[in-house]
């Protein structure tokens, strides 16, 4: 099983500029995690101080117990071998061919000989799709095809934690699907932690298990699927449907007055804002969740997650509650207690019985750090929609707020 990573209070800038502050996450061992968010938001900044290529001034990332922010090199040298990294283009050498390429963390790392070396990589290239292909150049082959020979390389040290910049960019929609299938299948194969940096909105609503959103220097959400899927925020709306009105404007921040009243305009109906419409397809609400590929291991981390997901039911905005109270089973239903159509749900009962048998323990922990799976960070959400569990005393509340006024 991949190992959960803990963000705790996490705030990053360069010089004057601050990229995002107080970033609060925990991202669920095994499972597939996407983060999204408009443009220069700081999406590549937050993957690179993930694997401590970038020190974060406040906060902690705790990883198998260390804090990577604060441990020394030799410490931070052996969490990053839990990483495995998917840059956007693949970053491979162009002048070595795929199979030199997927090779050299092995070389580099390791003192494997080279008949444990090919096995290896074959192995790889196997399970991306590109057994034949181990004498091509990067240059000779389609850019869906060298972000596979990436993808081999990231797993070639079995990471725990892998990590996709942007795996959607520069392919098509078809290429796009096939990608998806491919990264879900790879959970369900060695259960490692995911977490997807994307824009594509196909992406984000059929492959991950938890869905984050960093905007306005904040992480304005994170938590299961369902709760950024049934979200009625503005922001989250307007990326999802990848319409121009809201307060994503042409560089980050639109003025608040303006975003009101475009706001005001579409929902008295008198916008064609969707014309063009997102990457990937837009839409709110929840579409089922992308399966491995018959044949293929089921995914470990969906059982789990069910698990983990029921013990802060309670704490999910009604919406979200009912969105994952009817994806269960009306067997599941009995176990965890619940039935479909009721909101605010009640903390779990411990002593709830089920032909599951005993009820499995929530995942390990490494750190000794409150659950975050779900918050609205700094900010509440609409009024109406705010969740049953008070932000902490003392947080700011209020990025739709500052400056917003909504
Ligand atoms: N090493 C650096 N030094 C100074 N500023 C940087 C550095 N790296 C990134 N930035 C700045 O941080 C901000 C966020 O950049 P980042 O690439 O993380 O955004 P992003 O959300 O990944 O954007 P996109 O979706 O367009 O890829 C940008 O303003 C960028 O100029």
């Amino acid at each position: 099983m991949g190992v959960e990573v803990v963000v705790d209070g996490l705030s990053k800038s360069f010089g004057k500029q601050t990229i995002w502050r107080d970033v609060t996450l925990t991202l669920p061992p095994g499972e597939i995690s996407v983060l999204l968010g408009p443009s220069g938001t700081g999406k590549s900044v937050f993957l690179k101080s993930l694997v401590g290529l970038l020190k974060p001034e406040h906060g902690r990332i705790v990883i198998t117990g260390t804090d990577i922010v604060r441990c020394s090199e030799h410490k931070l040298y052996d969490v990053r071998k839990l990483f495995g990294v998917l840059f956007q283009d693949g970053a491979l050498f162009g002048s070595m061919n795929l199979f030199d390429n997927i090779a050299f963390p092995l070389r580099e790392h390791t003192k494997k000989g080279e008949a444990e070396i090919r096995r290896i990589v074959l192995e790889k290239m196997e399970m991306v799709g590109l057994i034949g292909a181990e004498k091509k150049l990067p240059g000779e082959i389609s850019g869906g095809m060298r972000k596979r020979a990436g993808l081999a390389r990231a797993l070639v040290l079995d990471p725990e934690i892998i990590l996709f910049d942007e795996p959607d960019s520069g392919l098509d929609p078809v290429r796009v699907a096939y990608l998806n299938q491919l990264i879900v299948d790879l959970n369900a194969q060695i259960d490692a932690t995911f977490l997807i940096v994307t824009h594509d909105i196909g992406t984000a609503r059929t492959v991950p298990d938890n869905i984050g959103m960093l905007f306005r220097r904040e992480l304005v959400m994170f938590g299961p699927r369902e709760v950024l899927l049934t979200s009625t925020e503005p922001v989250v709306e307007q990326f999802l449907m990848g319409r121009r009105e809201g307060p994503i404007g042409m560089s980050e921040e639109k003025d608040a007055g303006q975003a009101a009243a475009e706001l005001a305009a579409l929902r008295a109906g008198g916008s064609s804002g969707t014309l063009g419409g997102p990457k990937g397809g837009g839409g709110t609400g929840i579409v089922p969740q992308l399966e491995p590929t018959p044949g293929l291991p089921i995914r470990r981390a969906v059982e789990r997650r069910k698990d983990r997901v029921m013990q802060i039911l309670h704490t999910l905005p009604p919406t979200a509650q009912d969105a994952i109270v009817n994806s269960l089973t009306r067997e599941e239903q009995q176990h965890y207690g619940v039935f479909a159509g009721a909101t605010q749900v009640q903390p779990p009962v411990q002593t709830a019985t089920a032909n599951h048998g005993p009820r499995p323990t929530p995942y390990p922990r490494t750190a000794d750090l409150p659950q975050t799976e779900w918050q609205p960070q700094s900010g509440a959400l609409t009024a109406d929609d705010a969740p049953a569990a008070a932000p902490e005393p003392g947080r700011k509340r209020g990025w739709l707020r500052r400056g917003g006024e909504k």
